[in-house]
C-alpha cells in the first residue's frame, strides 16, 4: 500500500497556558497542505523481520525511533500485526512546523488500519495518533479544524482554501519544537480566531498571529525577513507555520506565487492549496 503523508500549515496560533502534564494548551487552526512524503507499506511473510528504508531527505535520530516505525509498533502491540516492511520517502522539511513527521506517523496508522483491516475507526485511530505527537491526530481526518488543548482536540470549521496559491519557504533552520515552546510565554489569545478567520482573507494580517512567530523573529532574523518579502511579492497572508522554520504567503486570485529572490539553499514549495 502506497500511501502520501502531507503537511500541514497553521493560520494563527496562540500558546494559552501551561499544562499540568508539562505541555502547554493552544489555540490554531490547521490546514492540509499537498506537500507530501511518499511512505510503502507491505506485509512481509511470517518469521522475516520488519524493516524500514529511508530514502530522500536525511532524518536526524536513530531510525528505530522513527514515527513511522513506532506507529507499528503501537498497533502491533495490540493487534499481532505481521512484520512490514516500510518504506519512507521524506520530502517535507524537518523543523519546519509543517508537520510532516507527525503525517508519517499518522498515515502509517491509517495504512495499517486498511492493510490488515482493523476496522478501526477515526476516534480510535486519533487516540493511537496523540501517543505518538501532539500534531499526529489532525492528520487522521486530514480537514481544516480548529485545535485546542495539546493541539488534539478539534472543532470543526467551514474554511475552505482550495484553489488559493500559497508559497512556503524553508529556510533550512531547524527549530525544535520543544525549544520553541520554551521561547514562548503563554498568554489570553488576542482574538477569536474562529472568528478572525472568518472574515475576507486580507483582514487576517491585522488580526491573525502566531505567537512562535513574535518569540522567534528576533532570534532568527532570517524569518521576518522571508514574511517581509512575502508581503513585498502581494501576499494577503504571511505567516510562520507552527513553531517554524517554514514561512508561508498565501496569494488568493493568482494561478501561482510569485517567483522571489531566495538564496538557492532554501527550500520552496509553490502551488494550489
Ligand atoms: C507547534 C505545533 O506544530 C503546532 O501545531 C505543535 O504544537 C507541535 O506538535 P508536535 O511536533 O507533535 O509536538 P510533540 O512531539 O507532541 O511535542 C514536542 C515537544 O513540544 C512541546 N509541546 C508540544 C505540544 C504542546 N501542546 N505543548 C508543548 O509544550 C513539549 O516540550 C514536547 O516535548
Ligand atoms: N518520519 C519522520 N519524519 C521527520 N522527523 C521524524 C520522523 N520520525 C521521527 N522524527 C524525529 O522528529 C524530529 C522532528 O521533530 P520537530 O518537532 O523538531 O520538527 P517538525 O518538523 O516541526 O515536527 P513535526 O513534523 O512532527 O511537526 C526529527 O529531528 C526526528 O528526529
Amino acid at each position: 500500500m502506497l500511501v502520501f503523508p502531507n503537511a500541514k500549515l497553521n493560520l494563527g496560533l496562540y500558546v494559552t497556558g501551561q499544562r499540568p502534564d508539562g505541555f502547554r494548551n493552544l489555540e490554531s487552526v490547521f490546514v492540509p497542505l499537498p506537500w507530501c512524503d511518499a511512505l510503502e507499506v507491505l506485509p512481509t511473510p511470517e518469521g522475516t523481520e520488519t524493516t524500514l528504508a529511508l530514502t530522500g531527505i536525511p532524518i536526524p535520530g536513530d531510525p528505530a525511533t522513527n514515527l513511522c516505525r513506532r506507529a507499528y509498533e503501537l498497533l502491533r502491540a495490540d493487534f499481532n500485526l505481521p512484520p512490514v516492511q516500510l518504506h519512507l520517502h521524506k520530502v517535507v522539511p524537518i523543523g519546519a512546523g509543517l508537520g510532516g513527521g507527525s503525517a508519517d506517523a499518522a498515515f502509517a496508522l491509517r495504512a495499517l488500519n486498511d492493510l490488515f483491516q482493523l476496522n478501526l475507526p477515526n476516534e480510535k485511530l486519533q487516540a493511537y495518533a496523540r501517543q505518538l505527537g501532539s500534531d499526529c491526530a489532525f492528520f487522521v481526518v486530514n480537514k481544516p479544524v480548529f485545535a485546542y488543548e495539546k493541539g488534539d482536540v478539534f472543532e470543526e470549521i467551514s474554511l475552505d482554501l482550495t484553489g488559493t496559491a500559497c508559497k512556503v519557504v524553508y529556510p533550512g533552520l531547524h527549530i525544535s519544537t520543544a525549544e520553541a515552546y520554551a521561547r514562548v510565554t503563554a498568554a489570553a489569545p488576542r482574538h477569536d480566531l474562529r472568528q478572525a478567520l472568518s472574515q475576507p482573507l486580507e483582514t487576517w494580517r491585522n488580526t491573525v498571529s502566531n505567537d512562535f512567530e513574535d518569540a522567534l523573529t528576533p532570534i532568527y532574523p532570517v524569518l521576518g525577513e522571508i514574511k517581509q518579502q512575502l508581503y513585498a511579492a502581494g501576499a494577503a497572508y504571511a505567516s510562520l507555520s507552527g513553531s517554524g522554520s517554514a514561512v508561508y504567503g498565501l496569494f488568493p486570485g493568482q494561478e501561482l506565487p510569485p517567483k522571489l529572490e531566495l538564496p538557492a539553499q532554501y527550500l520552496v514549495w509553490d502551488a494550489r492549496l
